[in-house]
């Protein structure tokens, strides 16, 4: 009997293997890596391979730990690499040991084959035992996160968006009006449709047709309370890929899309057309567009450090630095005074991030000049999730709704334009 190509499972190592280098050794983002895997890969082995990447990424810390008393000396970067991904394999993932040892020793080159798989049967006889009584959301969690946690929401805050790091994200829904939800979505209280981590969207009915879209359940927030109205022009700064573009067009505002990069530009454009769903899309500088006209309404989603989807993007916790929010605190700044600009008197402005850092937040929320805040309403859904701060701005954070599998950490504040 002929065995199909990747009955070994080495097609899937491989691939994790280079992402894992991608990640780690040369910076590169975890989806930017996976579009650069080669096109002959099959689907299942991409998707394989992406999960074990992700868990290698999301519980690297403590998989280093655990290998550790099994190592004389550091190994070259390829046989750590495979290491760390047996380990994820054996202690996270329910591979069977046998699989996951002779399919990661084959990944690695010839004179170390006999290291790995002496090391990883140890770890299989072993590293369960070993990995719970590691303090994992320490060791998982870069320091200068975790200090910065610790400053902005406390002890048990930061372990709190920690430990819910440790688990990938379900798949969050938003939907057109009409749309059925898919069996087994559970309805969160703020409206998100959520199916299990590892769904496929493209296979759900309702994708075809433009019915639903991936977003987040905290990434939804900040369309939702702008509050868009039927009629109303809304220019959607920093619009790709597009889930807010969709939900304000989808509530009937007239929406001008602005995007800088045209490669994201056009899969705002391909998302827009799936769901048919109408909006102006411009390619072009937030900071410096300068259209006819102003706007009743503005939403600011700011590119950021995007600490707050690190369950999503586990890759974002060992690529970003502090260096990364102060400079994408200083481009929200300037974003923020050219939407400014770009309302009418009595306009409302959300600028929103999905950033865990304050400095993104409240920090940056609290420096904006020429407009007044505008608090979110404290009672409501959102407010009893305890998102909203004492000040009237939203604050998400990975260990909010935790009974329901948690959400993105995001922050939103509302302001207006005076007359
Ligand atoms: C956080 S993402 C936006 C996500 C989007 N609002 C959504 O809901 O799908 C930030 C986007 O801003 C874009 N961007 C960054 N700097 C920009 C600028 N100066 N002008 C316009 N777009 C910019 C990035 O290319 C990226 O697509």
């Amino acid at each position: 009997m002929t065995r199909p190509p990747n009955a070994s499972g080495l097609p899937t190592r491989r691939a994790a293997l280079a992402l894992l280098e991608s990640v780690l050794e040369r910076h590169r983002p975890l989806e930017e890596a996976l579009e650069s895997l080669p096109p002959s890969l099959e689907a299942r082995d991409r998707a394989a391979a992406h999960r074990i990447a992700a868990a290698v990424l999301r519980r690297m810390g403590s998989l280093d730990a655990v290998l550790e008393p099994f190592l004389s000396r550091n190994p070259p970067g390829v046989v750590r690499a495979a290491l760390r991904m047996g380990a994820a394999e054996l202690l996270l993932l329910g591979t069977p040991p046998h699989a996951a040892v002779a399919s990661t020793v084959g990944a690695v080159p010839r004179p170390f084959a006999g290291l790995v798989n002496a090391v990883l049967r140890k770890v299989a006889a072993e590293g369960l035992a070993a990995l719970e009584l590691l303090d994992g959301a320490r060791l998982d969690t870069p320091p200068w996160l975790w200090s910065a946690w610790h400053a902005a929401y406390g002890a048990e805050g930061a372990r709190g968006i920690a430990e819910a790091h440790e688990l990938p994200a379900p798949l969050d829904l938003s939907h057109r009006e009409g749309a059925a939800p898919p069996e087994g979505a559970v309805l969160l209280p703020t409206g998100t449709w959520r199916l299990p981590a590892g769904t496929r969207i493209t296979e759900l009915p309702g994708f075809d047709e433009g019915l639903l879209w991936a977003q987040d359940a905290a990434a939804a927030l900040p369309a939702l309370l702008l509050d868009p109205k039927p009629g109303e022009r809304i220019a959607d700064l920093c619009a790709a890929p597009g889930g807010k573009t969709a939900q304000l067009a989808a509530a009937g505002a007239e929406v001008v899309a602005v995007e800088r990069d045209p490669r994201r530009a056009a899969r705002l454009r391909e998302n827009m057309a799936r769901l048919k769903l109408a909006a102006t899309i411009v390619e072009s500088d937030a900071t410096t567009w300068r259209p006819d006209g102003t706007f009743d309404a503005v939403l600011l989603d700011a590119p950021c450090s995007a600490t707050g989807t690190i369950r999503r993007h586990p890759d974002v916790a060992h690529l970003k630095r502090p260096k990364d929010v102060a400079s994408a605190a200083e481009l929200q700044a300037k974003l923020i005074v050219a939407a400014t600009a770009l309302l009418r008197p009595g306009g409302r402005l959300v600028f929103a991030t999905c950033s865990l850092q304050m400095e993104e937040g409240e920090a940056q929320a609290a420096k904006v000049k020429g407009l007044s805040l505008a608090p979110f309403d404290r009672q409501g859904v959102v407010a009893e999730m305890g998102a909203i701060t004492p000040q009237g701005m939203l604050r998400t954070r990975p260990d909010m709704l935790a009974g329901f599998g948690g959400m993105d950490g995001f922050f939103a504040a509302r302001f207006v334009r005076g007359d």
